[in-house]
C-alpha cells in the first residue's frame, strides 16, 4: 500500500522529532499491549473496517510474525503499532507508556526514541556514506556524538559491514542495504523494531540472511520484533506467528 512520501520515508519523520538533549538510556523493561484497536477507512466506495479489535501482547525479546492476504491490514496495524497512523479505537501501551495520548511532538520523540523501522524498500540516502545512514536516527537525539558512532560501528561489524561504512548504498548489494537498515532502525537502542516486508525485495537465500539477522538481533538485545511479511517461510521461524482474518489476529 502507497503511503505519502512524508509518512513512509524514516528520514522525514525521523527528523521531524523536534531537537532534544534529553537523551534517555532505554532502561526501563520493554513490554507491549495492544488492546481492541479497530481502523475504519471512509471512501467513496463507503466504510471500511480493516481491523477489527486487534490484541496483543509482546514481552522483551518476543518475536511476532504477521501474515494475511494482500489488503487485510498487516501494514495498517503496523503503521498504527509505530505511531504513524492513529487507530478509529483502541489502546497501546508501550513501555507502560501510553503513546496515542500524546501530541504529535511527543509521538515523535517517542516513536524515535523507542520504535525502530525496517522497510521493504531500504529507504537509505544515496548521497550518505553507510556509516551517516546508520547515525540518521542519532540526529534529533542531540546529533551523532562519539558514542553514536562507536554503537553504529559495532552494529555495522555485527552484521558483517564493517568494511562497508564508506561506501554509499548505490555501491553495496540488496542484501547489504537491508542490514544497514537493520542498524539504523536499531541504533537508538529501541524497545520496539517493526518491520515491513523486510525480506521482500531480495532473493531467497538473502532473505534468509536478513530473517535470521533480525531474529538474531531482536532476541540479542531484548527487542520486540512485529514482522509483516508475505512469506509463510520466514514468518514460520518466529516462534509466535499471527495471520490477521477479517481484521482480528488468529495464531497459527
Ligand atoms: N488511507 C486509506 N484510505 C482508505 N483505505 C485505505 C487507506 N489505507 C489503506 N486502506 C485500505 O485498507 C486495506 C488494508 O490495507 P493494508 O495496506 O494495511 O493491507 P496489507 O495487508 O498490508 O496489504 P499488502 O499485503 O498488499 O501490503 C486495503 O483495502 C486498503 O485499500
Amino acid at each position: 500500500m502507497r503511503r505519502p512520501e512524508s509518512v513512509v520515508t524514516p528520514p522525514a519523520f525521523i527528523l521531524r522529532a523536534p531537537l532534544s538533549d534529553d537523551v534517555t538510556v532505554n532502561e526501563t523493561p520493554a513490554d507491549l499491549q495492544i488492546r481492541q484497536i479497530t481502523k475504519r477507512f471512509s471512501g467513496t466506495a463507503g466504510m471500511l473496517d480493516v481491523l477489527n479489535g486487534v490484541d496483543l501482547d509482546m514481552a522483551p525479546g518476543d518475536a511476532v510474525a504477521v501474515t494475511g492476504p494482500s489488503g487485510s491490514g498487516k501494514s495498517t496495524l503496523l503503521y498504527i503499532v509505530g505511531l504513524l497512523d492513529d487507530p478509529t479505537t483502541g489502546t497501546i501501551t508501550i513501555t507502560g507508556e501510553e503513546p496515542l495520548k500524546f501530541d504529535t511532538a511527543g509521538q515523535s520523540r517517542f516513536r524515535n526514541r523507542q520504535i525502530g523501522f525496517v522497510f521493504q524498500d531500504h529507504h537509505l540516502l544515496p548521497q550518505l556514506t553507510v556509516l551517516e545512514n546508520v547515525l540518521i536516527p542519532t540526529l534529533p537525539l542531540g546529533g551523532a556524538d562519539a558514542d553514536a558512532e562507536t554503537r553504529a560501528r559495532q552494529l555495522l561489524e555485527r552484521v558483517g559491514l564493517q568494511r562497508r561504512v564508506d561506501h554509499r548504498p548505490a555501491q553495496i548489494s540488496g542484501g547489504e542495504r537491508q542490514r544497514v537498515a537493520v542498524c539504523r532502525a536499531l541504533i537508538n537502542q529501541p524497545k520496539l523494531l517493526l518491520a515491513d516486508e523486510p525480506t521482500g525485495n531480495l532473493d531467497r537465500k538473502t532473505a534468509d540472511a536478513v530473517g535470521s539477522l533480525l531474529l538474531e538481533i531482536a532476541a540479542e538485545q531484548q527487542t520486540m520484533l512485529i514482522c509483516v511479511t508475505h512469506s509463510l517461510e520466514l514468518a514460520e521461524r518466529f516462534p509466535r506467528h499471527y495471520e490477521l482474518v477479517d481484521g482480528r489476529l488468529e495464531s497459527r
